[in-house]
C-alpha cells in the first residue's frame, strides 16, 4: 500500500516535476546571484529612510521610487530629460551602480515555475505536483525507514542495484529540501486559489487631507528618520508640484502614507500576523531574504530529475520481474495463502504450479513475496512458504525482511502453516534459510500444516510428493507436476583458456566467453557503440550455465565486465561435478548456454575508501575484475592463497602488470604446498596492524572463495579488528565487508 503511495503519484508527476524542479533550481540561483552582486547592505540603525532619500536626491533629482528587494539591492526609479530610467545605487552614497535591468529570461522561467504558462490552470497542476511531491517525499521516507528497519537506521548503506542505489541515495539527501519546498509550494499554491490564508497585507486608508504647506526636504521628514534601511521595501515620492500628493511608504512592518511637508504619518496600517506568515512561507519557498536556503533548496531540486527517471525504472523492473499469477485474491479474501522467498525466479514457477492447482480445486488462493507477510490474513485457513536459500543460509532477495517482520508480530494467527525449502545439497548449509523460518515460526507458536521439507536441485519429482502429502493435510486432490521453465539463455562461444593446477591436483581453468556472432573482434562501429554482443553484466555478478541435458544452472562469479568484450570465469574441476567436467572439457570454439544474475551487493563500493580483496582458489575470479576495473588507482590490496606457486598461481602475469600500472597496491600471495606453507587467513593475522590501519581510514573487505576459507578469515579478521573495538558483524552492517562464498 504504501509502494503504490509512492510509485503512483511518481509515475504521473514524473514529467510535470521535471519542470518544476528545473525552473525551481535556475530560480534558486537568483537569491545567490543578487547577493554576490549587490553591495554591502549597511547594519541595522546605521542608515535612515530619509538618509538613503537624502543622498539619492543629490545624483537623481527626477526620483519616483526608491525599491529595496529582500536580499538589500536597492532600485531607483527616475525621470530624466521626460524619460523614464532604474539604477541600481550605492546604500551609502545613493550613486548609480548599473542600469538595473531585469532579466526577460528569469520572468518567462517564473512563469513557467509559477504556471507552466498556462494561468490559471497551470498553476492549478503545479500545486498538485506540490501536494504529490510532499506525499512522494513522506512515503519515501516511511518506504525507505521500513526498508532499513526503522528510522534509526536511516543513514545505514544501501542496497541494491546501481539505479536503486541512486534513486535512494540522492532521495534520502534530498528528503528535507524537498519536504520544504513540496510544503511551501503547496501552501503557496492554496492560498492562490482562496483554500489557504493570504492574511492582509497592509493597505492603509487614503488620507482625505494633507498640511499643504511647502514640501520640506525629503532627508528631514521624520517619518523617514524614525524608519531604518533595512525594513524599507518601498518609498513613492509625490507628484512633483503637487501640494496635494503625498508619499507613500512600504515596510516590512506595514505601510503608510507621509506628509510631504510636516513628514508626519497621514495613515499607517501594520501588516497582520497571517500576512507575516505566508510572506515567511513564501521566503522559505524561493530563498529571497535567505539566499543560502536557496541554493540547498536549488540543489535538492536538482535531484528530481534524476529521481524522476530512475523511479518509474524501478518500478518498470519490478512489475516485469513480478510473477504473472492468474486470478491472485486479495490477502484477507483468500482461504490459502502462499509466500515466496526467491532470488533468481525459480521457485516463483513452483509457487505458481502450487497457486494454479488449488484455484482449479475452487480455492481462492493469495500468492506474495515473503516480505509482504501481513499481520493477518482475515479469511485464510492454511499458509504455505516456499523459499530458497542464498550466500551461506541466508535470505533471498523477496524474504530478506521476512523474519524482522515476522518478530514484531505481536499476535499468533491461528494458521496452520507448511513450509517448502529449495535449496541445493552441495552448499553445506541446505536450505538453511527455510530452517531458520520454521524455526521461528515454531518459537512463535505457529501451529504447523505438514513439517518442514526441502527440495534439491528444483527436483519436480520431489515437489510433487510434497504435493501429495499436502493433498492429504488438506483434503483436497492436488496434482503438482511441474515442468521447469528453462532460463532464458544466450548462446556463448569459448574464445581462449588458461589451464593452471593440475600438478597440484586442483585443475582450474580460465575461461573467457564471446559473443559467437562477433567471435573473433567485433567491428569498430560496435565497439565505438560499446555493442559487444553480450548481455550487461559488472565483475562480481553470477553467471548462470546450463550443463547440457539440465534446466538447472550452476553459477559462477564473473571476473570481467561485459564492456570488456568478454564473460571471463575462473573454473575449478571437481571430479563428477555435471557443469564443471563440461567446461573443463570444452575446446576453444564450443559454446556454452548462459544466464546472467546480477549480484549488486559483491563490488567494491563508490568513493576512494581502500578496498581489500580476499580470496583463495577461484575466488580471485571477481576479484581480478575489481582490480582490472580500477583505473582510478584507488588503493587495493589482495591477499590470495593458492597451492603452489609454479602450478596454480592464477592471473600471475596479470597481477605483475596490476602491480606496475599501480592498480593493484599490493599483492599478498600465500601457498599452502610450499616449505613455508601458509594459508591467506595465516596472512591476515600477520598484517594485523597494516589492517587495522586500513579499517580506520574507512577500508570495505571483500572475500570470495569456499565457504571453509570465509569462516577462517572471518575468524582471523574479528581478532585483527578487536582492538579497534569493532568486529565482523558491525562492519557486515555497514556494507564494508561483503562475501561471495560457495
Ligand atoms: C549464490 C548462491 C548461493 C546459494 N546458497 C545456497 C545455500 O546456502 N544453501 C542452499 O541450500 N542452496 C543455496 N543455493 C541454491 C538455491 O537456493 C537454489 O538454486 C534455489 O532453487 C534457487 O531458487 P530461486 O531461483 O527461486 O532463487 C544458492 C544458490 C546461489 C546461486
Amino acid at each position: 500500500m504504501l509502494r503504490q503511495f509512492h510509485s503512483l503519484p511518481g509515475l504521473i508527476a514524473a514529467l510535470f516535476v521535471i519542470v518544476l524542479s528545473v525552473t525551481g533550481a535556475i530560480l534558486s540561483l537568483n537569491p545567490a546571484l543578487e547577493r554576490a552582486g549587490s553591495v554591502v547592505v549597511p547594519a541595522t540603525g546605521q542608515i535612515s529612510v530619509a538618509e538613503l532619500a537624502g543622498k539619492v536626491a543629490e545624483h537623481y533629482p527626477g526620483v519616483n521610487q526608491i525599491e529595496r528587494t529582500p536580499l538589500g539591492t536597492l532600485i531607483v526609479y527616475y525621470t530624466r530629460d521626460g524619460q523614464m530610467g532604474a539604477d541600481r545605487v550605492d546604500p551609502r552614497t545613493g550613486q548609480s551602480i548599473a542600469a538595473y535591468e531585469p532579466s526577460s529570461f528569469s520572468a518567462w522561467v517564473k512563469n513557467l515555475h509559477r504556471s507552466l504558462l498556462l494561468d490559471m490552470p497551470g498553476r492549478a497542476v503545479a500545486g498538485i505536483m506540490a501536494l504529490a511531491m510532499v506525499v512522494l517525499a513522506i512515503s519515501g521516507a516511511l518506504l525507505l525507514a521500513a526498508r532499513l528497519g526503522g528510522w534509526r537506521q536511516l543513514l545505514r548503506p544501501v542496497r541494491g542495484t546501481l539505479i536503486q542505489r541512486l534513486h535512494i541515495e540522492l532521495g534520502r539527501a534530498a528528503m528535507l529540501g524537498l519536504l520544504l519546498s513540496g510544503l511551501t509550494a503547496s501552501y503557496l499554491s492554496a492560498t492562490t486559489f482562496g483554500l489557504a490564508p493570504e492574511g492582509v497585507a497592509a493597505e492603509p486608508e487614503f488620507p482625505m487631507e494633507v498640511s499643504g504647506g511647502p514640501p520640506a526636504a525629503v532627508d528631514t521628514l521624520s517619518a523617514l528618520k524614525a524608519t531604518d534601511l533595512n525594513d524599507l521595501r518601498e518609498l513613492v515620492y509625490p507628484y512633483p508640484n503637487d501640494p496635494t500628493d503625498m508619499y507613500s511608504l512600504s515596510t516590512d512592518q506595514g505601510a503608510g502614507y507621509i506628509d510631504q511637508a510636516s513628514g508626519e504619518w497621514l495613515s499607517y496600517q501594520p501588516h497582520d500576523a497571517t500576512h507575516r506568515l505566508y510572506e515567511f512561507i513564501y521566503m522559505l519557498h524561493t530563498g529571497e531574504g535567505l539566499w543560502w536556503l536557496g541554493v540547498i533548496l536549488g540543489l535538492a531540486s536538482l535531484t528530481v530529475p534524476v529521481m524522476a527517471v530512475t523511479g518509474p525504472i524501478i518500478w518498470w523492473k519490478r512489475q516485469q520481474s513480478k510473477p504473472k499469477l492468474a486470478a491472485n485474491s486479495g490477502p484477507n479474501a483468500a482461504d490459502s495463502i502462499i509466500l515466496v522467498g526467491s532470488e533468481g525466479n525459480t521457485t516463483w514457477g513452483f509457487a505458481r504450479t502450487l497457486h494454479d492447482s488449488l484455484a482449479r480445486k475452487g480455492h481462492r488462493v493469495h500468492t506474495a513475496p515473503m516480505n509482504q507477510l501481513a499481520s493477518g490474513y482475515r479469511g485464510a485457513k492454511r499458509l504455505f512458504i516456499l523459499t530458497a536459500t542464498y550466500g551461506d543460509g541466508d535470505a533471498p532477495a523477496s524474504a530478506s525482511r521476512f523474519l524482522a517482520r515476522l518478530e514484531k508480530m505481536s499476535n499468533t494467527p491461528d494458521l496452520p502453516v507448511a513450509v517448502l525449502g529449495f535449496g541445493d545439497r552441495q552448499f553445506p548449509r541446505f536450505c538453511g534459510f527455510a530452517k531458520e523460518v520454521e524455526a521461528a515460526l515454531a518459537a512463535k507458536g505457529w501451529p504447523q500444516l505438514l513439517p518442514l521439507d526441502t527440495i534439491n536441485q528444483q527436483s519436480p519429482q520431489a515437489f510433487t510428493r510434497w504435493g501429495d502429502a499436502v493433498s492429504k493435510a488438506i483434503s483436497t486432490e492436488l496434482t503438482l507436476i511441474h515442468t521447469p521453465t528453462r532460463p532464458h539463455t544466450t548462446t556463448l562461444k569459448l574464445g581462449e583458456r588458461v589451464d593452471y593446477g593440475a600438478d597440484v591436483q586442483a585443475p582450474t581453468a580460465v575461461l573467457r566467453f564471446r559473443a559467437p556472432e562477433n567471435g573473433s573482434q567485433p567491428s569498430l562501429l560496435n565497439r565505438l557503440l560499446g555493442r559487444t554482443g553480450l548481455p550487461p553484466f559488472e565483475a562480481g555478478d553470477l553467471v548462470g550455465i546450463l550443463p547440457p541435458d539440465s534446466h538447472v544452472p550452476r553459477f559462477y562469479s564473473l571476473a570481467s565486465a561485459s564492456k570488456d568484450g568478454t564473460l571471463e570465469i575462473c573454473v575449478r574441476h571437481h571430479p563428477g561435478g555435471l557443469c564443471s567436467s563440461f567446461l573443463h572439457a570444452l575446446p576453444v570454439g564450443g559454446t556454452i548456454e548462459a544466464f546472467i544474475q546480477p549480484n549488486p551487493d559483491f563490488r567494491p563500493a563508490a568513493g576512494k575508501a581502500p578496498v581489500v580483496l580476499i580470496g583463495a582458489g577461484t575466488g580471485i575470479g571477481p576479484l581480478i575484475g575489481f582490480i582490472r576495473h580500477n583505473k582510478a588507482h584507488r588503493s587495493m590490496h589482495l591477499y590470495w592463497g593458492g597451492r603452489s606457486p609454479q602450478s596454480d598461481f592464477l592471473y600471475e602475469p596479470e597481477l605483475n602488470t596490476y602491480m606496475e600500472d599501480k592498480r593493484l597496491t599490493e599483492l599478498n600471495a600465500v601457498f599452502s604446498r610450499v616449505s613455508d606453507s601458509a594459508y591467506v587467513q595465516d596472512k591476515i593475522s600477520v598484517d594485523a596492524v597494516q589492517l587495522r590501519r586500513l579499517i580506520e581510514k574507512g577500508a570495505q573487505i571483500l572475500v570470495c572463495g569456499g565457504r571453509d576459507m570465509a569462516a577462517s578469515v572471518m575468524a582471523a579478521m574479528d581478532e585483527v579488528i578487536a582492538p579497534l573495538g569493532m568486529d565482523v558483524a558491525t562492519l557486515k552492517a555497514q556494507g564494508r565487508y561483503r562475501e561471495d562464498v560457495y
